[in-house]
Formats: structure tokens, C-alpha cells, sequence
């Protein structure tokens, strides 16, 4: 156990004593849990994070200046797209994707430590389920596609493969996420290819440069931000276990995106036969404001710029077409090979720099009593997944269509956008696109043929209720043969129990 003398002194180095002030009046629980909290705490690394903090509050907000002038969009040949490449194209991508994926080759790896405060939730975000007919929640999704990509694969070459999941949680989620796929039989996965894992978590400091006391017993952290990702692979061997298992590509994405596509066989397959290092998923960007990063060059080095860190005068920049010049949107969905991966963790990650959030952060102040700040008060710092960009060789981004890709579970209903409504509709229209694609014909309850299907709904409630289970269809695959010609009355749930099923 930490010795109390012991962690004084090394708080002193790190001017941070403060957070000892009321240590004499704790229980001896509660002192050894904030010793414990405490001692890990490096005194040089510690001092440097509050400093850097407050001299990066102190800096005037927004943008860093003159980062415009820095700025231009991602020449062509960094950009492949789905939607603007022929089929066959397309095919070559996907089968090269399916390929590696057979071999083994390929992991997907999930960032989800964030805390969900936008969606007003006390649980991690995967665990939220946005009322589809089947109830599942995002977790389960994503881990029917893994299943399904694995099928899809190992089907065409004629093996038996496996996508890892490894899933990168934080003080915060790991307990309840771990529960929870333990609650669910790991979704019919092998637990032994679920890798969870924790990122950092870094003090809150307050404007002054001093660490916030939460309470008297309890420092405030927070996760060190999505980049965090890269002491974490260091921190848990993660690199390692991906050798071991003979992965070399690794798919990263974050929780949200009720429509994700893990190990997507065609984006993989893209960066594979570029020979990329290092790629993005992108759509086009709906509305300047629209918080999305923009993923473009700046000082000629492929980035990410951060929806909170361009003005509104370079997002709402037009091209001569009309479309917007910096509209390339990160859906947070990243491609890295595992030796980038490892350059990263070896080389670059102390180069990263972190960026600030200003945060109402609760504490308690001189005399003891417990504050809940009504301004912003405290300064977290982050690291962003995307800042290696610019150490990578050969990047790659790689535009998607938004309807079949991105629909981000970020806000609570009351917001109206990127809310759990939008989220369900979005997944419900792409899998009714999909069954009338198949040739299904939906009927109303009195049989006459639903109106309004010829044109597939964008936005509002679609017209007929379809869900199907990714355990039957990854991407619109094989549909067919269970609904071509077939008529349905809504709701139609198609999952692997109900395959073949009599409808009328
Ligand atoms: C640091 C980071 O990864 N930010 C990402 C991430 O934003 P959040 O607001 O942090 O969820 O997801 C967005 C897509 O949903 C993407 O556009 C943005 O750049």
C-alpha cells in the first residue's frame, strides 16, 4: 500500500500537495482508496499535465490562429470512394478484404471509454438499445456483424476464421461493459476473442494549474480521450496479442454509429491494395456546422481538423461546384496496419498534442463543502485518435455513403439530431431499403400494398417496419433468396430463426 509520507512527497514535486488537504479527516477506507488513486501518478508527468492545462486554457479559445491558411482539402489521389467507384471495383475491394479477413488478418478494435454525457446516460453507450422491434442494443449489433463477417469469409475460402474484438473501455465502462457481455454469452462470440482493455485517466485541473479534489477523497479524472488509445495498446501488451494472433489490420471505431461495419471487408480490401498505412472512413459532410471533423491536410500532412476547432467561416467554404471545400466528414472509423500501429506506440505517441475541454467539473472547496460549478471550471485534456494521421506514410481516406454508414448515436431525444430515434430509423430505412431491393413487397394490415415504397424514406418514420438480424445480412447480402417476390406484412423482424418462417 502507498505510504502517505511517500505520496505527499511526490505530490509536492508535481505542486499538487493540495489534494492531501483533507486527508487527515478520512476514514481509513477512504484515505487508502485516495492514496491508492494517488500513488500511480508520475510528480514530472503530473506537474507538466496541469501546466500544460492552464497555459492551454490561458490561450485565447477557438481555433488555433492562422490555422486557415494552413488548411487544404485532400488531394484526389488520397481519396478512394465507394459510392464513385464501378462495381467491379468495388468486388476487387471487398474479395481482398474477405481474403485478409480469412486469413486471420484482421481485428477490429472499439473505442468505447467515453462516458456517454451527451445521451444522458450512467451506463457505457454500447449497452444503449434504440427501440429496434428486436430490442438489441449497439453492443449486440456490432458483435452479430463480426459473426457475420467471419461467416462471410470463411464461407468464400472455405475456412473457419475470426475477427478479435478488442475494446478499449475506461475506468468508467470496463466494469458494466465486462458485466454485461458476461450477462449475454459474449453474443455468441468466443470470450477468448474479446479483448477488453483500459485507457488512462488524467486529472481535471482547475484554471489556477492546480488538480481538482472531486471530493475530499476522490481526486476528478477523466479518460485521457480517444487517442488515449495508443499508451493503452503499450500499457496491456495489445500489440503483442495481435501478433500472436497474426493480425496485421486492424479496424478502430468508435461505439456510436448504430450503423458501423465492422472489419468492412470492402474498406479494408481498399487499403490493403493501396498499401495504406493508415485510413479513414468519410462521407460527405450534410451542413457546415455539422459536428463531424473534416479530415484534409494541414501543412501539407494528412488530418483530422476537430468540429471544434474550425471556424465557421473555413467549414462553410464552397468548391466552384457548390459542394463544401473541407467536407470530407470523419465517421471515426480508422484503418491502421499494425506496424503503424507499433511505430505509433514506439515513436510518435509522446508527440501527440493533447487538446482542451472546458468543463464544469465538481469539487470541494477550501472549507470542505461539496460544489457543483454552474460555469465551466475545470480543464480536461484529451487525445484524439486521429493525430497520428500525419506520421503515417501512405494515408488513405475513403468516402461512404452516409444513409448506408453513419447514423451517430450522440444526443438524448430531446436534441434533433444524432438522437435515438434518428438512430432507429436510420438502421429500420437501410433494412427496408435493402428487403425491396431483394424484391420483399410490404402489404398493410388489410393486404393492400403499402404506398410510398418506391421512393425509400430519408428521415421520418419509413413507411413499413423491417429489421434484419446482421446474423442474416451484413450489408444487404443474400437476401433474396428468403424475399424475392415474397409479401410481408409490417413489422417483418428477419433473423436467423425466422428464416424460411412462413409470412403471408
Ligand atoms: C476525437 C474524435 O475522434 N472525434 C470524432 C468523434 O466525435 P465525438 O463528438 O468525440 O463523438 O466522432 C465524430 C463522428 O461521429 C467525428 O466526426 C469526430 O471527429
Amino acid at each position: 500500500m502507498a505510504s502517505e509520507p511517500a505520496v505527499r512527497a511526490r505530490l509536492r514535486r508535481a505542486g499538487q500537495e493540495h489534494l492531501l488537504r483533507f486527508s487527515a479527516e478520512l476514514a481509513p477506507g477512504a484515505r487508502a482508496a485516495l492514496l491508492a488513486a494517488l500513488a500511480p501518478l508520475e510528480p514530472g508527468a503530473l506537474r507538466e499535465h496541469c501546466l500544460r492545462a492552464a497555459a492551454a486554457r490561458a490561450r485565447a479559445p477557438g481555433p488555433p490562429p492562422g490555422l486557415a491558411a494552413r488548411l487544404r482539402p485532400l488531394p484526389p489521389e488520397r481519396l478512394g470512394s465507394a459510392a464513385r467507384s464501378d462495381p467491379a471495383t468495388r468486388r476487387l475491394w471487398e474479395e481482398e478484404g474477405l481474403r485478409q479477413i480469412a486469413l486471420n488478418k484482421v481485428a477490429v478494435l472499439l473505442l468505447a471509454g467515453g462516458q456517454g454525457t451527451r445521451l444522458g446516460v450512467a451506463y457505457p453507450k454500447g449497452m444503449y438499445q434504440v427501440g429496434l422491434p428486436s430490442g438489441k442494443t449497439l453492443y449486440q449489433l456490432q458483435a452479430e456483424r463480426i459473426r457475420r463477417v467471419e461467416q462471410l469469409a470463411g464461407g468464400r475460402h472455405g475456412t473457419r476464421c475470426t475477427v478479435p474484438w478488442y475494446i478499449m473501455t475506461s475506468e468508467f465502462t470496463l466494469g458494466p461493459t465486462a458485466q454485461f457481455f458476461q450477462e449475454h454469452g459474449y453474443f455468441g462470440l468466443d470470450p477468448g476473442n474479446v479483448v477488453m482493455f483500459e485507457q488512462r485517466m488524467l486529472p481535471a485541473v482547475a484554471f489556477d494549474g492546480r488538480a481538482i479534489l472531486e471530493r475530499k477523497d476522490k481526486v476528478a479524472m477523466a479518460p485521457d480521450g480517444n487517442g488515449g488509445l495508443y499508451c493503452a495498446l503499450a500499457d496491456h501488451g495489445i500489440l503483442e496479442d495481435m501478433a500472436r494472433r497474426g493480425v496485421e489490420f486492424v479496424h478502430v471505431y468508435c461505439v456510436d454509429n448504430i450503423l458501423v461495419r465492422l472489419a468492412d471487408p470492402v474498406f479494408i480490401g481498399f487499403c490493403v491494395l493501396r498499401g495504406a498505412d493508415c485510413g479513414a472512413k468519410v462521407v460527405e459532410k450534410a451542413y457546415p456546422e455539422e459536428p463531424v471533423g473534416v479530415v484534409c491536410l494541414v501543412d501539407g500532412a494528412p488530418q483530422v481538423v476537430e468540429y471544434s476547432e474550425i471556424s465557421p467561416e473555413t467549414a462553410s467554404l464552397r468548391t466552384p461546384g457548390g459542394g463544401l471545400l473541407y467536407g470530407a466528414g470523419n465517421i471515426c472509423n480508422h484503418f491502421f496496419t499494425r506496424s503503424f500501429l507499433q511505430a505509433v506506440t514506439r515513436e510518435f505517441e509522446p508527440l501527440l498534442q493533447p487538446h482542451v475541454a472546458v468543463k464544469k467539473v465538481p469539487y470541494v472547496d477550501e472549507q470542505g463543502n461539496q460544489v457543483q460549478p454552474l460555469e465551466p471550471n475545470g480543464i480536461k485534456m484529451e487525445k484524439f485518435v486521429f493525430d497520428v494521421f500525419p506520421f503515417a506514410e501512405n494515408f488513405m481516406a475513403f468516402e461512404v455513403l452516409r444513409e448506408e454508414e453513419f447514423s451517430p448515436l450522440k444526443n438524448a431525444e430531446a436534441a434533433d439530431r444524432d438522437n435515438p430515434t434518428t438512430a432507429r430509423r436510420a438502421l429500420l430505412a437501410q433494412h427496408l431499403r435493402w428487403a425491396l431491393q431483394a424484391g420483399a413487397r410490404f402489404l398493410d394490415a388489410h393486404g393492400a400494398p403499402l404506398p410510398g415504397l418506391a421512393s425509400p424514406p430519408s428521415g421520418g418514420e419509413p413507411p413499413a417496419v423491417c429489421e434484419i438480424s446482421p446474423l442474416v445480412s451484413y450489408a444487404g447480402e443474400g437476401l433474396e433468396v428468403h424475399l424475392r417476390g415474397r409479401e410481408f406484412q409490417s413489422p417483418l423482424i428477419l433473423d436467423e430463426h425466422l428464416i424460411g418462417a412462413s409470412q403471408p
